[in-house]
């Protein structure tokens, strides 16, 4: 039996997806095989020495130590572009909440008393303070064009906004799904002074990390919106809370509240609502249980973050993987050693990314214990197994 240990709830529509014949799913498990989790932050946890597998049933890996889990040899899978359509259409609310103000006249009327009459007048003395504005015309700069950044930025344009998007690692793929109306930036910087609405869809990494701060927000229009339904940390909140105290920033919308953005007013904070529907948390919990359970079963991989793709068909049924450094000669090494125990290879795969290789062998007969004890032996072998049909 596989152990899985899950470290939030997950979707009982995706935890479906691992029969209860092969697997144990629970939120107590000592020795487990794969780890199912949403925004858990797994960096001060001590890694089980019998976990193969993690899964992040959502975008963001930043609460998951992605460069521990490459050494220890372990594949980290996400779901990307599952949970997207839930935040693009929390980014949509966000600019009608912020256009409109419809935050503060939320709290103003709940804030009335008096009779129904008394009430009416304070209903039409208030409404001119919280008096917005359209979208059509205005314009928004989108940073990241991922899986969410590509939603919101053809929506934008639909609603007849000007869209302006910025994103070094823009695929092919993903440009051709981008509406031919958004122009390029070239930098974040560039598209400050022109936008109404600036909204990051990025991950939170060293190169995205207080991208909006307190020398580039002066470059903003007084009456910008920002929007990060992203991460925290990716917008400087101080930075922005000092521009909305000075009267430089119009409002600040965002998933991740804070005791600063708390005390300032023209702030809208929203509990980390960004995925939270039930249709993302099933796509989510479906795309990273059938890749975890791939995994487990084949050695197949799809959709690491820090591992090679990788896929093979069954050849044979005895299979071996290997997750070892990438570094000269550890396929003739392994080569060799199932050569030496007189194991035929059917089939063999091998692929890299950044210090990670992985290998897939399908070979003729079944695959003594100590040939896997001796390829674990070869420096730079991280993990050796042998998957049976
Ligand atoms: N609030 C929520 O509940 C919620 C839900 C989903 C995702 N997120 C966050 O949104 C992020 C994006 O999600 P996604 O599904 O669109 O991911 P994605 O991987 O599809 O897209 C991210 C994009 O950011 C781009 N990028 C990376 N560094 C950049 C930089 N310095 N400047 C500009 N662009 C840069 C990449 O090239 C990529 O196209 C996630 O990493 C996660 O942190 C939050
Ligand atoms: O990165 C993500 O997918 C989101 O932040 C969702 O996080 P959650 O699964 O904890 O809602």
């Amino acid at each position: 039996m596989y152990q899985i240990l899950t470290l939030n709830n997950i979707s009982a529509v995706g935890l479906e997806k691992f029969p209860t014949d092969l697997y144990q799913i629970s939120d107590d498990v000592a020795s487990p095989d794969a780890i199912i989790l949403r925004s858990f932050k797994m960096h001060d946890m001590p890694i089980p020495a019998s976990l193969k597998a993690v899964g992040r049933a959502g975008a963001g890996v930043n609460n998951i130590p992605l460069d521990a889990m490459s050494k220890a040899g372990i594949p980290v899978f996400n779901a990307p572009g599952a949970n997207a359509n839930a935040v693009k259409e929390l980014v949509i609310a966000s600019l009608f909440l912020s256009a409109r103000n419809i935050s503060e006249a939320i709290k103003y009327t709940e804030g009335l008393q008096g009779e129904d009459a008394e009430l009416g007048k304070l209903v039409e003395a208030g409404k001119k303070k919280y008096a917005g504005f359209e979208l059509p015309g205005r314009t928004i700069g989108v940073v990241g064009l991922g899986a969410i950044g590509r939603m919101v930025a053809n929506t934008c344009v639909n609603l007849g906004m000007n869209v302006v998007g910025f994103d070094p690692g823009l695929t092919v793929d993903g440009a051709w799904q981008l509406s031919a109306q958004i122009e390029r930036a070239n930098s974040v910087d560039e598209m400050l002074s022109k936008v109404d609405f600036l909204t990051v869809h990025v991950p939170l990494i060293d190169a995205t990390r207080d991208l909006i701060n307190a020398d580039n927000v002066q470059k903003m229009k007084p009456t910008a919106v920002v929007i990060n339904l992203a991460r925290g940390g990716i917008i400087n909140d101080a930075a922005v809370c000092d521009a909305i105290d000075a009267g430089k920033l119009g409002c600040y919308v965002t998933d991740f509240p804070n005791n600063r953005t708390k005390q300032t007013p023209k702030v809208i904070g929203l509990p980390h609502l960004g995925a939270s529907t039930g249709e993302a948390e099933d796509n989510c919990a479906v795309m990273v249980a059938n890749q975890v359970r791939d995994y487990l079963e084949t050695g197949n991989i799809t959709n690491s973050v820090n591992f090679p793709n990788v896929s093979m068909p069954r050849g044979t049924d005895h299979r071996l993987v290997v997750c070892n450094q990438n570094v000269p000669n550890m396929v003739g090494q392994i080569s060799t050693i199932l050569a030496d125990a007189n194991l035929n290879i059917n089939d063999m795969i091998n692929q890299s990314r950044g210090d990670v290789a992985y290998t897939i062998v399908d070979v003729d007969s079944a695959i003594p214990s100590d040939v896997i004890s001796t390829i674990k032996q070869l420096d730079g072998v991280m993990i050796a197994r042998t998957i049976q049909a």
